[in-house]
């Protein structure tokens, strides 16, 4: 079993951050979340209800995903990568109207592609094809979104830019992280995962510990207060191994 006993909710509008050091369980928690994955125990639910009872339709319409690996879209410019996330609400043949357009251009405007608008999306960067497919779900208007280590391709100025455009939309996000200082600035909720379990969940403030760092992480950090957003913000120490021995000192 990949995931233990793992019990959550989240609050209808709140940015959820997912936390875990490689192989804890982040991505395969995000595909029981978006119906990749049926869990074998347990239960996922969403607006109260079972996701697995919601119509496949009813739930790509409310549920937008951005994930990592990016899928292959051959031969399709940006513009209809993004004009993609029309199709939950719209269906597969049915045409872009000028409103639908205007929508399209506004969130490829909005991830800073204009200029690749007519490009093909294969020949994007890593970065430039994440940003699209941010595009995409702006245009699926959801009301749940859902990434996969977002910004892992990201440059840092998109990094934030996205993750801000992304919580201004004012819609439920839930989001893997590797970057804990970037969680900690915009997430209401962090989830901390290890080994498959949940161990601990709450504010950036009560999660993001010196403690939680060691024992979770295995790294020696001292926790400041981020001047501008009063979050806390971590500064790694390096050359610091942690063994069993000395599991708890603070410092090298
Ligand atoms: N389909 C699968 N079958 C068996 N094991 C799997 C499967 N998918 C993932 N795993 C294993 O489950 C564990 C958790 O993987 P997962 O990808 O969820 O971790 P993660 O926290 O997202 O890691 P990372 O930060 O490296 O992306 C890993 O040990 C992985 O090898």
């Amino acid at each position: 079993m990949i995931l233990d006993d793992i019990s959550f909710s989240v609050k209808k509008g709140s940015f959820t951050g997912i936390l875990g050091p490689n192989g804890a369980g982040k991505s395969s928690l995000l595909r029981c979340l978006y119906r990749y994955v049926k869990p074998e125990q347990g239960v996922v639910k969403f607006n109260y209800q079972d996701i697995w009872q919601i119509k496949p339709s009813d739930f790509a319409k409310n549920v937008a995903v951005v994930l990592q690996e990016t899928p292959s879209h051959f031969n399709l410019t940006v513009h209809d990568v993004v004009a993609l996330g029309l199709i939950p609400h719209k269906g597969i043949f049915a045409r872009a109207n000028k409103t639908d357009d205007e929508k399209i251009v506004q969130a490829i405007k909005q991830v800073g592609l204009l200029h690749k608008t007519q490009q093909n999306f294969e020949h994007l960067s890593g970065g430039e094809k994440q940003r699209a497919l941010i595009a995409r779900a702006i245009v699926q208007s959801p009301s749940l979104l859902i990434m996969d280590e977002p910004t892992a391709h990201l440059d840092v100025r998109y990094q934030i830019q996205i993750m801000e455009l992304a919580k201004s939309l004012g819609i439920t996000i839930i989001a893997s992280f590797h970057d804990l200082n970037l969680a900690s600035a915009m997430c209401d909720n962090i989830l901390v995962l290890n080994q498959g379990k949940l161990v601990c969940q709450g504010s950036p403030k009560a999660v993001l510990t010196r403690e939680m760092l060691s024992d979770v992480f295995g790294v020696c950090a001292h926790i400041s207060e981020h001047h501008q957003h009063k979050v806390p913000h971590i500064s790694y120490y390096y050359g610091y191994i942690q063994n069993e021995q000395d599991k708890g000192d603070n410092h090298v």
